[in-house]
């Protein structure tokens, strides 16, 4: 099989600091680009899987607000999609749809090239299909993608679980987790750490999969955890997690347990804001509806109380706290300041031309970061 390959690129209107896409459609234009070698540099996420198991779907959904019926109508993939998000994106990244029928056996499948780069390797198994043959092809993946780069994250995907009770969720991915592991140990390669996740396009299961595939490609994760423990802390708020606006994935939260719930609402919450704001909010409907102003709250009927505030460009703060310590909002704000402060602090302004390019602090111009992480906001690893 001849491989070939994709670039898409996202619409919007980066150039202003501050400013959101205009467009919030997903008007994906797919034309054949050579590789620039600046998209060359970025680190990869590939997505990997057997034919119709989901990979575009997952990819349309998180990154490109498909909704989840009109992926029903998606062609099959027939060549390597490259998707550059770093336009859009805190986490300067580039998804990889592999289509399903890929040979690792044809002389034109570049394995060094393909996995090289990439910092997380996604493999998607239709949870609701037979997945014998799907667990084959993950240990074939494994093994190849292990043996050209052993730093690569896998990253199990066991997919479309909306048509499973949740017993049978549970038992098949207990099943799957056994069988897969075994296999890797009759091929002696006991060390490779596979983890899996139950997904979904219909609820939030995806982008919370996806946001811990992330945030193990950010090298400052340990200091944005420590950062929001501190801020919750010491302003009474019982849950707060950094979102990346656009694809609604969260880079960082609090160490207290995620419930889905929590997670839920404040994806609901940014999702409420921004159609507010793009509707109501622009005078002329040329301006953004996320920029340094934004700040929101919402009161719930069951004294819970939700805070979303502006921390960069593209990331912004969402928290979860009680009516009661909602009262001291002078000392909530005084603390957001020093956390937004702080998190600036963590990730000095890069040198892009837009002015709005974030590079990790430790990593200076001639320095040679690992591609195994993603760089910060549109500069480069
Ligand atoms: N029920 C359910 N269906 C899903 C889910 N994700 C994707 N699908 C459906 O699965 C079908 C195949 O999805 P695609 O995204 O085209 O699959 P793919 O892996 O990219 O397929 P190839 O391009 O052929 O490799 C579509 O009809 C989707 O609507 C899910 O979470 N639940």
């Amino acid at each position: 099989m001849n491989i070939q390959y994709e670039d898409t690129t996202l619409p919007g209107s980066y150039g202003v600091v501050g400013s959101f896409p205009k467009s919030f459609g997903y008007g994906v234009e797919v034309s054949d680009l050579e590789e620039s070698p600046t998209s060359a540099d970025k680190p990869r996420i590939l997505l990997m899987g057997l034919r119709r198991s989901g990979k575009s779907s997952i990819q349309k959904v998180v990154f490109h607000k498909m909704s989840p019926n009109e992926t029903l109508f998606l062609e099959s993939t027939n060549k390597i999609c490259k998707d550059d998000i770093s336009g859009s994106s805190f986490v300067n990244f580039q998804i990889w749809d592999f289509p399903g029928q890929v040979d690792f056996f044809d002389p034109t499948f570049d394995s060094e090239m393909i996995f090289k780069g990439a910092g997380a390797l996604i493999f998607v198994i239709d949870a609701q299909d037979d997945y014998m043959e799907a667990l084959s092809r993950l240990h074939l993946t494994v093994s190849r993608a292990y043996k050209v780069n052993p730093d690569i994250n896998f990253e199990v995907f066991i997919h479309k679980v909306d048509g499973l009770s949740d017993d049978h969720k549970i038992e098949t991915q207990r099943d799957i987790h056994q069988r897969a592991n075994d296999d890797l140990t009759d091929a002696s390669l006991e060390k490779v750490h596979l983890s899996f996740y139950l997904t979904s396009i219909y609820d939030h299961s995806i982008f919370e999969a996806f946001s811990k595939v992330v945030q193990k490609l950010i090298p400052q994760l340990p200091t944005l955890e420590n950062l929001l423990n501190i801020f919750i802390s010491h302003s009474g708020i019982e849950k707060a997690f950094l979102f990346d606006v656009s694809s609604k994935i969260y880079i960082a939260t609090d160490s207290a347990p995620v419930d889905m719930q929590s997670y839920e609402l404040c994806c609901d919450m940014i999702d409420v804001v921004l159609d507010i704001s793009s509707i109501y909010g622009l005078e002329d409907g040329s301006g953004s509806a996320y920029d340094e102003e934004s700040l929101a709250i919402i009161k719930l009927n069951n004294t819970t109380v939700l805070y979303l505030k502006e921390v960069t460009k593209f990331l912004a703060l969402v928290c979860i706290l009680r009516e009661e310590s909602f009262e001291r909002k002078g000392l909530i704000e005084y603390n957001f300041h020093c956390f937004r402060k702080a998190i600036h602090e963590v990730f000095e302004v890069g040198s892009s031309n837009d002015g709005a390019a974030w590079r990790p602090a430790s990593s200076s111009s001639n320095s040679q970061p690992s591609l195994k992480y993603a760089s910060l906001n549109g500069s480069d690893v």
